[in-house]
C-alpha cells in the first residue's frame, strides 16, 4: 500500500509567504509511511506583482532547498506541482514538476508540455503561458515506494494522448497538479479527471488551487483522488488543506482484469 495526499491551497505571488503556509500543513500529515504528498500547479508563486514569474536556477533556490528539507524532515516522497525553472539564455521559465525522495534527494523532474494559451470567459480574459513559459517534450514515469507514478500539470489533463503514453509506460498513479480557472474547472475538471482515470485504468492524484488570488484569478479548488474504476474517493471542495487515500495493486489489477480495454486496442 502507498498512502497519498494532495494539499489545496491559495497561493499569493510571494515564496516565503506560501511556504510558511505549507510548512504548518505538513506538520498534520497522516502518520503513514510511504506516503506521497503532492503540492498545485504554482504553489510557492502564483502571480507576481512585477508581472515577471518567480524563477529559480535549476538545483538552487529557496524554494527548491525547502523541498528537499520537507522531504527528508517528514521522510515523504514529495511533489512540487509547478515552479518555474530558468531557461539558459532565454528570459522564459519551464513550468516544472519536482519530485523529491524522503532522503531529500530529487528524483525526477517533468517540464509542462502543453501551454494554457487560451482566451476563458473570466475577469481575467486571456491567458498565454507561452509568452513566459517553455513547453518541456519529455514525458516522465517514475518509481515511488514501487508505484510508478506519472507526471502531468494542469492544461496537460485535456490531452489524452498525454496521459496514454503514460499508460502505454505501465503507470499505476497519475499526478495532476492544477490551477484550474474557476470557469473551465466548473464545466470540465471533473469529468476529465475521472476520464483520464477510467481511461487508462489508473488512480489519478490532483492537487488544486482553491479560491480568490491575489493576482485577481480565480481557481476551482476540489483536490481529488480518483481510483481506477473512476470513483472519487477523496474531494476537496473548496476548502485549503490536505486530503489523503490510499492506493493498492490489488485494486489496479481487479480493475484492469474486469475490462481488458488496454489489450482491445485497435490500429488505426
Ligand atoms: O501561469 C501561471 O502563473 C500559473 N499557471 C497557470 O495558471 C496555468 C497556465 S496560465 N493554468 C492552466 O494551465 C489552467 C488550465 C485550465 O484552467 C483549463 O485547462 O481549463
Amino acid at each position: 500500500m502507498l498512502t497519498i495526499a494532495a494539499i489545496q491551497m491559495c497561493s499569493c505571488p510571494d515564496p516565503s509567504q506560501n511556504i510558511e503556509w505549507l510548512t504548518k500543513q505538513l506538520d498534520q500529515l497522516p502518520s503513514e509511511r510511504p506516503l506521497l504528498v503532492v503540492l498545485p500547479e504554482c504553489f510557492a508563486a502564483f502571480g507576481s506583482e512585477q508581472g515577471r514569474p518567480y524563477r529559480e536556477d535549476d538545483g538552487d533556490g529557496l524554494v527548491q532547498n525547502w523541498l528537499a528539507t520537507m522531504a527528508q524532515q517528514h521522510q515523504i516522497w514529495l511533489l512540487a506541482g509547478s515552479l518555474g525553472l530558468s531557461v539558459a539564455a532565454s528570459d522564459k521559465i519551464t513550468a516544472s514538476s519536482l519530485l523529491y525522495g524522503p532522503s531529500g534527494q530529487r528524483q525526477a523532474r517533468y517540464d509542462k508540455r502543453h501551454l494554457f494559451d487560451v482566451d476563458v470567459a473570466d475577469n481575467i480574459g486571456s491567458y498565454r503561458e507561452s509568452d513566459y513559459t517553455h513547453a518541456g517534450d519529455a514525458i516522465v514515469v517514475t518509481d515511488v515506494a514501487g508505484y510508478k507514478l506519472g507526471l502531468s500539470i494542469c492544461y496537460d489533463l485535456r490531452f489524452p494522448e498525454h496521459f496514454r503514453a503514460m499508460a502505454d509506460l505501465g503507470v499505476d498513479l497519475i499526478a495532476v497538479p492544477a490551477a484550474f480557472t474557476a470557469v473551465t474547472g466548473k464545466a470540465h475538471w471533473q469529468p476529465l479527471l475521472q476520464a483520464r482515470a477510467i481511461e487508462n485504468q489508473c488512480y489519478l492524484v490532483a492537487a488544486g488551487q482553491s479560491g480568490q488570488h491575489l493576482n485577481g484569478r480565480a481557481t476551482h479548488g476540489h483536490s481529488m483522488i480518483i481510483d481506477p474504476w473512476g470513483v472519487i474517493t477523496s474531494d476537496g471542495g473548496q476548502q485549503l488543506g490536505i486530503i489523503v487515500d490510499s492506493i493498492s495493486k490489488q485494486r489496479l489489477n481487479d480493475v484492469q482484469q474486469a475490462i481488458p480495454a488496454l489489450r482491445h486496442r485497435r490500429k488505426f
